[in-house]
């Protein structure tokens, strides 16, 4: 196409030379024709015609000249523009070849006719697709619609590329073996003679990796990455569109906020592998047994949210229902666990709460949801309780408490009470620490209040542990009087503190600092102690009898049967709960229960106290029936150690007169 422009430098000297012979040519034979022409003429003439001939001559050679000069300066420009054209258009077509190896290395190309059949592809739209050549001319790009994007996406397309728009997008395409793959595409229209598009150039990058990427990504920041659930903002999203579905399809929904009961324990106990595997197996139960429209999520720790869609469309048969498809966790839930080389049965704690308004809160459903949980487990656990508004009054009243309880210890608010342990004598023998908490608003709160919530949230060790140095203080203080030096004190133990790997190093040391005596100190424990890891703390038990302390096991008869591990239990005491000593003239099977332990403890040679002894009777009873320590308002309510101290200033002799001569 160049060609019209330049001409071909061989045909520039072809010209020059056919100038050059014809000008010499030509001169010759003006040359021959002058010369006959001279003969011709009279003598006399010849010199001036000659002259004039001459002066010809030299016009027309200097004509001839200046005409080959001019010839030769002229095909000379020619051809170094003509070098110099040539030279761009080689560079111009090494550059059109490299752009073209270029984009068919990177992109997939495509040319269709205004109406979208494939005319040309390049190698890559075969590899990618991967279609033959052959298989895709001719075709539209039908051929390979994935069905991922909505109709409009492709109308949108239509539109821009037809009103001659160059068209931008991401495009996810379907390849030959049903995957799937993401284009980045370009399309831009060929314009035809008539203004109108009469081609279409589609460039295409694969990002599918991209795409892929960004799609992990984005699951990452929504789904948790241990049981792949959703994660809490993935949760509160579905909940919100499942509260605006309401306005279309009105009856209830319900959010179901579910805890493993004593999770803690486990992980703490088995490690973080088994607590994992646990939620991992959880996960799938979860799952298996909620509808296809319900969402599992996972909250955090062992918290599962479970928003179900239409419960019911009345109040009445939402909560049944929901209920029903609790129950059915619950008992999927508590289904044995293959952990490792174990088997563990774990039971659930729900909350559930109800929604039907597209106005509802979705924080304040999973606030609601948890004040419900925190009632079932109150309750003892293993159940589901739906949310009650009452509850909430509640709930913020012992948040207010757990704040307070915080704060506590700094304060000085926490007194250690002791409450005597007499022999038939009424001999203080030992004393139970019994904590109090002065509270500044509340005046004295009782523990039957205070030390749930600190298990609850593990305050209990911090606590616990100012308990064992205020009680190792008192009996070092005590060591130093021969009249007290004798006396044992008792201090409760929670399973929680129990738990704790270092437990075993902190008794040791908190003696260590105090220098109390090991074998002045009595650590009360429950039977609760024993769901978990039993061998673990016998064996915790086992070192700290060695150092000389004791262990009395409390409200036994009242939890879990230990009766199978009592035979391997370092314990020197065993305590009557209240409950039975209660009703020993007053229901048979009780007496029963006690006259059990007290053969149970003989046999096993271990003491017995009888704890909450209220009446002469109760005690003359008991003492009748073997049982040599008691503790109970029949004696002395909990004392504050300045009490006590005071009492045990002369004797350790009960000063009860007349309680004493009421007995005798
Ligand atoms: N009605 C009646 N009650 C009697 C009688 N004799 C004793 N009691 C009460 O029965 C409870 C005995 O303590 P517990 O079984 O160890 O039960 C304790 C113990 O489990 C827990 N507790 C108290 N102090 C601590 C502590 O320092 N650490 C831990 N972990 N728990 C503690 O709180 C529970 C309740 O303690 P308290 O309220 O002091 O209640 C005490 C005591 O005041 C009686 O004759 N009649």
């Amino acid at each position: 196409m160049y060609m019209k422009y330049i001409f071909k430098p061989s045909k520039i000297h072809r010209v020059n030379f056919i100038i050059y012979i014809s000008t010499v040519s030509f001169t010759a034979a003006l040359v021959v024709l002058f010369r006959s022409f001279l003969l011709e003429l009279a003598p006399e003439r010849q010199a001036s015609v000659a002259l004039s001939l001459v002066q010809l001559s030299v016009f027309l050679a200097t004509t001839v000249a200046f005409l080959g000069w001019f010839g030769i300066k002229q095909s000379r420009k020619i051809s170094t523009e003509y070098e110099e054209n040539l030279r761009r258009l080689q560079a111009a077509e090494k550059q059109t070849n490299e752009l073209e190896m270029a984009l068919n290395a990177h992109a997939i190309v495509a040319i269709t006719d205004s109406r979208g059949v494939i005319t040309q592809v390049n190698d890559k739209f075969c590899t990618i697709s991967p279609y033959s050549r052959e298989e895709l001319i001719g075709q539209t790009h039908n051929v390979i619609n994935s069905g991922y994007h909505p109709k409009g996406f492709f109308k949108d397309l239509w539109h821009t590329i037809t009103r001659s728009e160059v068209w931008s997008g991401d495009v996810c395409n379907r390849a030959k073996d049903g995957s799937l793959y993401w284009v980045q595409s370009t399309i831009v229209p060929l314009i035809g003679k008539n203004g109108k598009p009469e081609q279409y150039i589609a460039i295409r990058a694969d990002i599918t990796s991209r795409k892929e990427a960004e799609a992990k990504t984005q699951y990452m920041a929504l789904h948790d990455a241990l049981t792949g659930l959703p994660n809490r903002r993935l949760m509160t999203d579905r909940l919100i569109s499942a509260i605006s579905s309401k306005g279309r399809h009105p009856g209830y929904g319900a959010v179901l906020l579910m805890d493993l009961d004593h999770f803690k324990e486990i992980n703490d106990m088995l490690g973080h592998g088994i607590g994992d595997d646990l939620l991992v197996q959880t996960t799938l139960r979860l799952s298996c047994n909620v509808r296809r429209t319900d969402t599992v999520a996972r909250f955090g720790g062992d918290e599962f949210v479970i928003i179900l869609d239409n419960v019911g469309s009345d109040i009445d048969s939402a909560i049944t229902n929901t209920a029903n498809m609790g129950e059915v966790i619950r008992t999927a839930v508590a289904e044995p666990y293959q952990l490792g080389s174990q088997q563990l049965t774990v039971t659930s704690s729900m909350g559930v709460v109800l929604f039907c308004r597209v106005d509802d809160d979705p924080e304040e459903l999973i606030k609601q949801a948890d004040i419900a949980l925190y009632a079932a487990k109150e309750a003892g656990r293993n159940q589901l309780f739906f949310f009650d508004p009452l509850l909430q009054a509640e709930t913020i009243e012992r948040a207010l408490l757990v704040r307070d309880l915080r704060q506590a210890l700094e304060q000085d608010e926490l007194v250690l009470f002791y409450q005597p342990i007499v022999d038939a004598q009424q001999h203080i023998r030992a004393v139970e620490a019994l904590l109090r908490w002065f509270h500044p608003k509340h005046g004295m709160v009782l523990p039957g209040k205070f030390i749930p919530l600190a298990e609850r949230n593990g305050l209990i060790v911090p606590i616990g542990k100012w308990v064992l140095e205020t009680a190792c203080a008192q009996l070092a203080e005590w060591q130093q009087d021969p009249e007290r030096e004798a006396l044992v004190i008792a201090v409760n133990i929670s399973a929680r503190q129990l738990s704790k790997t270092n437990f075993v190093d902190t008794v040791k040391s908190v003696l260590a600092q105090t220098g109390a005596r090991a074998d002045r100190l009595m650590l009360e424990i429950t039977e609760s102690i024993f769901q978990d890891n039993v061998n673990s703390t016998i064996t915790k038990m086992d070192a700290l009898r060695q150092e000389g302390v004791r262990f009395s096991l409390d409200d036994f008869g009242t939890g879990y049967s230990s009766l199978t591990y009592l035979k391997r239990l370092p314990i020197d005491h065993l305590k009557i709960d209240k409950s039975f000593v209660d009703d020993i003239f007053e229901d048979s099977s009780d007496i029963a229960i006690v006259h059990t332990i007290i053969a149970l403890a003989k046999n096993l040679e271990i003491d017995i106290i009888a704890e909450g002894v209220e009446t002469c009777e109760q005690m003359e009873w008991l003492q009748g029936n073997g049982c040599k320590f008691f503790q109970g308002y029949l004696f002395s309510h909990p004392l504050h150690p300045d009490k006590l101290n005071a009492i045990l200033e002369n004797t350790t002799l009960l000063p009860t007169k007349e309680l004493r001569s009421s007995c005798d």
